[in-house]
């Protein structure tokens, strides 16, 4: 399959690399770590090591696949299907946390879009070297009702025939409402208190703030027609917590390096959906105002490399 990865970043490179030793692959993303890549082949380590020579671009304007994946920050988005939208692509595949990616990429794409989840862990750590941090598994499947299944089990092929470990699901929209009250626990509560994901997998005011975020999360996700109970929210957030123990969430990790945060996607966004459901969300809606309260006195940016 020829398969062009837009966002060449922890996730998009880690993914692409992989993707690489068995399909034509095109990582698109930004120097000097594209022109690491063009000279040298990308080095992954970690939880395996390897090399492999994936082709690299700065520049997408009119390319075409068999398959886009999709791998920028959530804010940048809108910038990615604007490029897509210039090409030719049989599908389009948003690998990204938070909501309101896939239905940005319906809007500017002429293809079927899937909506994937990624439990492994990334982080690029020098221009041309991806570290894997965690294995995990690729969950993905159709967004609308008109996205095409077969896109989606055509796909699903291609990575494990790349031996990425990836399931079909025809129920994504509860998937990443699920994945959403898990960040939108997380993610704001580590980054504001400085804590490690474990700390919200002990009893106390984190945990029940964590606890607290989800289920409102679980609630707006039901005003939005979304069958998401509070029990389920809750027991992922707590199993994430236990099971990341050790890791510091994406969003901690942004506010220590000054970076922009995916707030609007997490936490914005379900202050979105209880605006347009007659919902409310306080408790999300005081985790974004401070992330962005932050983020504006911060004056973030988005470098490449810490
Ligand atoms: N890193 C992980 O382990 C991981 C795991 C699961 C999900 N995710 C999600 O995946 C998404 C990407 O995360 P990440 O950690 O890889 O971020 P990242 O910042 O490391 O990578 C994004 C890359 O996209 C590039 N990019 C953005 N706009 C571009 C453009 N117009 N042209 C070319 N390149 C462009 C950036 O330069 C950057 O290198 C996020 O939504 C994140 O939440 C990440
Ligand atoms: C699951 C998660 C919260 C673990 O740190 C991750 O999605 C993150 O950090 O964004």
């Amino acid at each position: 399959m020829d398969i062009l990865v837009f966002g060449a970043g922890s996730l998009g490179s880690l993914v692409g690399g992989l993707l690489a030793r068995t399909h034509d692959v095109t990582l698109v993303g930004r120097d000097p770590h594209i022109a690491a890549v063009r000279r040298d082949g990308l080095r992954i380590t970690g939880v395996e090591t390897l090399d492999v020579s994936p082709a690299a671009t700065t520049d997408a304007t009119g390319a075409s696949a068999d398959l886009a994946v999709v791998a920028v920050k959530a804010y940048d988005t809108e910038t990615a299907a604007t490029v897509l939208a210039n090409g030719d692509y049989d599908a389009v595949l948003s690998l990204q946390n938070g909501m309101g990616n896939e239905d940005v990429l319906a809007a500017h794409v002429d293809a079927p879009v899937l909506a994937g989840t990624a439990t492994c862990g990334a982080r690029l750590a020098d221009p041309g070297h991806v570290e894997w941090t965690g294995r995990g598994t690729i969950t993905l499947g159709p967004w609308r009702p008109a996205d095409d299944a077969e896109a989606a089990e055509r796909v699903a092929a291609a990575f494990r025939a790349a031996d990425l470990p990836t399931e079909v699901a025809a129920d994504m929209r509860r998937r990443l409402w699920e994945k959403l009250a898990i960040n939108a626990a997380i993610n704001p509560v580590t980054a504001l208190a400085r804590v490690a994901n474990g700390a919200l997998a002990e009893p106390g005011p984190l945990a029940d703030l964590a606890r607290a975020a989800a289920v409102e999360t679980a609630t707006v996700a039901r005003a939005d027609g979304v069958d998401l109970a509070d029990e389920t929210a809750k027991d992922a957030v707590a199993t994430v917590a236990r099971e990341t123990a050790r890791n510091r969430s994406s969003m901690h990790r942004d506010v220590t390096r000054g970076r922009r945060t995916e707030i609007d996607a997490i936490n914005g966004y379900v202050v979105d959906r209880a605006r347009a459901t007659g919902a409310s969300a306080p408790i999300n809606r005081t985790l974004a105002a401070l992330i962005r309260g932050w983020e504006t006195g911060a004056g973030v940016s988005t470098p490449e490399h810490e």
